[in-house]
């Protein structure tokens, strides 16, 4: 097992050995790397952390066999592609340790300038104005028109994005984000690198999905499901690039034995009153207030007096909704949450849910058996969510907020059969190994490759071809 060190005891002494190392590894290209620097600053406690351990690390890479490292690219756009992220960064490390090495980064926000470095802000303006959305998902679908924009983005920010994949020196490139394709698998191409470095993308929607996830020059591209498989397929993949697993989910949904009884005294919920979860994805998207407000009604039983269920709101980053929501007067039982890090814990304490159609609480809902009232869906990516769930029997749709209350109203009083009956539908149709059944893949192209080589990865001088 080769030396690892502890940062924290002699930071400096730390930083010239590693220097000494990376030299070693990867000759004086490296040192000159002003990105590096910038990033791997030994100054502060906060910026040693921000690297995700790049200093230490590379020590191990002295033994016989070099640790790999795998750059898993995503963007904050949503709460779904981090998400997946981690899924799959918690899965390597499940299944093989300390073989793999994952950095989960946002290179365009870390790297670049505008507008790749403000996509967060970009997305959440278009899809609150969900027309111009709906616009520019659309017109952007023709792979010229695509093409023609990642083309001139990709020329003026080449060498940042260079520098930003050069210092994870990736092995393995997994990306989980649709504009994030073309850009680096351009920037393999002018390093000579597309032969060495293993780029594979996982789509992380269910089924209807932006063209620019699916790019000809990928190793493999995991589709979550047979309709977005096809969609591949017709796009121009070959057979031997697709591979269909299902969408990632963190393990700790699949793998955690959860008893709703324990979760609720944990999380301080009524023992018996059957549980609606209401959320909007990491955002707090959709008509979260007024179902919540209709919800606060219907589980109320007038007659006799009394709530016949309660009501937990995870309103994710949207802290306004939660405020507001806090200072209403409720009466049934309910719980208004912020952003929560479990969310396995408190799906697995409720009966059913209420979710706009984000692919990564549907596929978590699935494996929590948990039926599914689906209130709203971004137009392009979220359509075609909604027959996925209907069609499968293991759900609804209304957008109407007091429809939904009464829905819920009914499966916790009259009708319990079904939401019985959807909840098996839905364990049905989850996936809860994909994440495991991907990472593994990924390994087996690893080891296809043989022994990895050090990559030799410089800084590019000048770049001619911007065949995307
Ligand atoms: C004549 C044509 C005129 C066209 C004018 C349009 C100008 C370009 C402006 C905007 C580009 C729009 C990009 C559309 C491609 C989107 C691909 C896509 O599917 O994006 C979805 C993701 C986030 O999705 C979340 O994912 C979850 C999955 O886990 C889940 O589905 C969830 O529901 C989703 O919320 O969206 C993005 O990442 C959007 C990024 C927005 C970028 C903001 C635009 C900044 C302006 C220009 C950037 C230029 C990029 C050019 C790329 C154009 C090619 C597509
Ligand atoms: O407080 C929250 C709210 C949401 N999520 C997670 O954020 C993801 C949301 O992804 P989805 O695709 O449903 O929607 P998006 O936010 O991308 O629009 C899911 O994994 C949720 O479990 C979370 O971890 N904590």
């Amino acid at each position: 097992m080769a030396t690892t060190t502890n940062a924290s005891s002699s930071p400096n002494k730390v930083a010239l050995i590693t220097e000494k190392v990376w030299q070693t590894v990867y000759g004086n290209s490296w040192s000159g790397s002003r990105f590096h620097q910038r990033r791997c600053s030994y100054d502060s406690d906060d910026e040693f952390e921000d690297c995700d351990g790049v200093g230490t690390v590379q020590l191990m890479q002295m033994g016989a066999e070099r640790t790999k490292n795998v750059l898993i690219l995503m963007s904050d756009t949503g709460g779904g592609h981090r998400a997946s992220a981690e899924a799959i960064r918690d899965a390597f490390r499940i299944e093989f340790g300390d073989e793999y090495r994952i950095f989960v980064k946002d290179v365009w926000k870390e790297y670049t300038g505008w507008p790749l470095n403000d996509m967060e802000r970009s997305y959440k303006f278009m899809v609150k104005h969900v027309q111009l959305w709906n616009v520019a998902f659309h017109s952007t679908s023709p792979r010229w028109i695509h093409g023609s924009y990642l083309t001139a983005i990709a020329a003026y920010y080449a060498k940042e994005v260079e520098a930003g994949l050069m210092e994870y020196k990736p092995d393995i490139i997994i990306s989980v984000h649709p504009l994030m394709q073309h850009i680096p698998l351009w920037v393999l191409k002018w390093q000579g690198l597309q032969k060495k470095v293993i780029f594979v993308t996982v789509i992380t929607d269910l089924n209807s999905c932006h063209p620019t996830w699916f790019h000809p020059g990928v190793n493999r591209c995991y589709c979550p499901s047979k309709e977005v498989a096809k969609r591949a397929l017709c796009d121009g993949l070959e057979e031997s690039q697709v591979q269909v697993f299902g969408l990632p989910i963190r393990p700790s949904f699949a793998r955690a034995v959860l008893s709703k009884d324990d979760l609720r005294k944990d999380l301080e919920m009524d023992p018996d009153l059957p549980a609606v979860l209401l959320m909007g994805g990491g955002e707090g998207m959709g008509p979260v207030k007024e179902t919540a407000k209709a919800l606060g009604k219907s589980l109320y039983d007038k007659v006799q007096n009394k709530p016949i269920g309660q009501l937990i709101v995870i309103c994710g980053r949207n802290k306004s909704l939660a405020t507001t929501l806090e200072s209403e007067e409720w009466k049934i039982p309910v719980k208004v949450r912020g952003f929560e890090t479990q969310m396995e814990r408190w799906m697995g304490a409720c009966d059913c849910i209420i979710t706009k159609a984000g692919p990564g609480t549907i596929a978590e809902a699935l494996i929590r058996g948990l039926p599914i009232v689906l209130n709203d869906y971004i137009p392009g990516q979220e359509k075609g969510n909604v027959p996925y769930v209907v069609d499968n029997g293991a759900g609804v749709f209304t957008r109407n907020p007091n429809e939904t209350a009464r829905i819920v109203a009914r499966w916790f009083s009259t009708d319990t059969d079904e939401l019985k009956r959807m909840s098996k539908n839905a364990l049905k149709l989850a996936q809860p190994e994909a994440v495991f059944d991907i990472v593994k893949d990924i390994h087996e192209l690893a080891l296809q490759r043989g022994p990895l080589a050090n990559i030799p990865y410089v800084l590019t001088s000048s770049f001619t071809s911007l065949d995307i």
